[in-house]
């Protein structure tokens, strides 16, 4: 079993007031790991670390010193590939393919990007008139926030949280990370290769819990935190909004989605099965980005929906590492009840339920997991709850329609705006589509194809601000302006 203690100015200590709690294995819902839960003084002790490092030799180093440093933490990363591997599979319960081809070299990804940003966006610069004609140059520098806040949910725990440290450390700052209570292993390993590269003591720090009266309430209401950024649900963002308004802190969300996947009568038909598939039903359904609202060309709608239920019908449940299978549980006990609670209510509401809606039968200790049968429906109103509110699990509901302006209307007519994803091959209409549709991200014949130079975040409910790129920049730093009298 791991013993999962905070990771507090480079060393890993339990908590203060020695209290710990289970973390438990999604596919068995055996205790698999004891983790420390931070206590107020830990936390302050974190952000006291973390105020040095900023003033001390992290605070000294030069932007190449920097640079080279993230490099050596990505390097390392890719070195203990395997750990993180196996470490993230045993947290979630995921399929290794998806933790070896996308989660995992996304972690190393994000700190190598932001170090390569950092080092080649420029900072403006104006000539000004001056009334004596010698004129002026202003000229901006770009300086650390200070001390930020992570606060990561459970669901891409690494690509999540690596995806804000990246950015923040490339920019000079230093972090204090909460990750989620239900997934902490990757955000401790990592603090082995901080130390193992050299990062100085304080630049990460890690504290577990949970959120409200635990470690992350503790690190969002701390005056020693000058910023916060957060990925999670849209109500937990409401709650840390309010936390960083004593102080007046910068808070960056990314946040909840009840994305629209639409496809067309004239898309590639197979590559747009397969599209939906993926954004519906990856990683259990369990991804902002995915897509629980389909909407189909009317003359396809009925191939559309056959198609698609062979494929959900297709998937192997099974352990991250059984040979053959593909297939994860949900996260949680808790999070397996809210699913299935939802498809309850579809069969309630009166959905005709295309496939799953139910456990799928699993044998000896499998039988205690977290599992959900992959789950289509049609026929219902856009009234109705499962097509309204996140469900944040392996579920579509799949409605047809006749015209474009219908089928904008309906992906616009929700509180979330996170993205989109449209099949069709008329690229002029898919041009015209992404201007129309109000979400801030829209792909186009693909789905969470990543460029992390492009912005990344959400409209509406889904999110405040834009992370990626020069974007994650404008967040990570202060821009200060220096004029010069010529
Ligand atoms: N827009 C995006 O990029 C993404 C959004 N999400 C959203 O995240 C949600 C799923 O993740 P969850 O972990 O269930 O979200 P959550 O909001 O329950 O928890 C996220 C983190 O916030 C902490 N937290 C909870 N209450 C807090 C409080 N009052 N103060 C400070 N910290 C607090 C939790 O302990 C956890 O570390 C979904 O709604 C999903 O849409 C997930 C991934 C990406
Ligand atoms: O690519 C990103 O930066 C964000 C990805 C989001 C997820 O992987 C998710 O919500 O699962």
């Amino acid at each position: 079993m791991r013993q999962i203690d905070n990771f507090i100015n480079g060393v890993f200590l339990p908590a203060s007031h020695s209290r710990r709690f289970e973390k438990r294995s999604p596919v068995d819902n055996r205790v698999i790991a004891s983790i420390a839960e931070a206590s107020h003084a830990d936390v302050d002790m974190a952000v006291k670390a973390a105020r040095a490092a900023l003033n001390g030799e992290w605070g000294r180093l030069t932007q190449d010193q920097r640079v080279d440093l993230l490099y050596a933490v990505a390097d390392e990363i890719t070195r203990r590939f395997d750990d993180f591997v196996d470490a993230e599979m045993e947290d979630t319960g995921q399929p290794e393919h998806v933790m070896k081809h996308v989660f995992i070299p996304r972690g190393a990804a994000n700190f190598k990007i932001f170090a390569d940003v950092i080092k080649n966006v420029p900072t403006e610069s104006f000539m000004t008139d001056t009334p004596d004609g010698r004129g002026a140059l202003n000229y901006a520098i770009r300086k650390p926030k200070g001390v930020i806040g992570v606060i990561s949910p459970w669901n891409a725990p690494f690509l999540l949280m690596t995806w804000k440290v990246g950015p923040a450390l490339a920019c000079g700052n230093t972090v204090l990370v909460k990750p989620s209570e239900e997934t902490p292993f990757t955000a401790a390993l990592l603090g082995e290769v901080m130390n193992k590269v050299g990062i100085p003591a304080g630049v990460y720090n890690v504290v577990n819990g949970f959120g409200p009266d635990s470690a992350g309430e503790f690190i969002t209401s701390h005056p020693g935190v000058d910023a916060i950024t957060f990925t999670g649900e849209t109500r937990t963002g409401t709650a840390i909004m309010k936390a960083a308004a004593t102080g007046t802190r910068d808070v960056s969300f990314e946040m909840g989605g009840k994305n629209a996947g639409i496809v067309f009568a004239d898309a590639d038909f197979d590559e747009a099965v397969n599209g939906i598939f993926r954004s519906a039903f990856l990683n259990t359904g369990q991804v902002c980005l995915g897509t629980e609202r389909v909407y189909v060309e009317r003359p396809i709608f009925d191939k559309f929906v056959t198609a698609l239920k062979a494929k959900a019908e297709g998937v192997k449940f099974g352990r991250p590492s059984d040979h053959g299978s593909n297939y994860g549980p949900l996260i949680s006990r808790e999070h397996q009840t809210k699913v299935l609670s939802y498809y309850q209510k579809a069969v309630e509401e009166g959905a005709t339920v295309v496939t799953g809606g139910g456990v799928p039968e699993m044998q000896g200790e499998l039988a205690e997991g977290n599992w959900v049968q992959p789950t289509i429906w049609t026929g219902l109103p856009e009234t109705a709850a499962v097509v309204r509110e996140e469900i944040f699990g392996p579920c579509c509901h799949i409605s047809p329609f006749d015209s474009e302006d219908e089928v904008v209307a309906k992906a616009n007519d929700t509180e979330y705006g996170l993205s989109t994803t449209i099949w069709t091959t008329n690229l002029t209409r898919a041009h015209r589509m992404a201007g129309r549709i109000d979400v801030g991200i829209t792909w186009i014949n693909s789905w969470f194809l990543r460029d992390l130079r492009t912005a990344f975040g959400g409209t509406k409910q889904s999110g405040i601000g834009r992370e990626g790129g020069v974007h994650s920049l404008e967040f990570y730093t202060e821009l200060r302006n220096v004029c010069v009298k010529l």
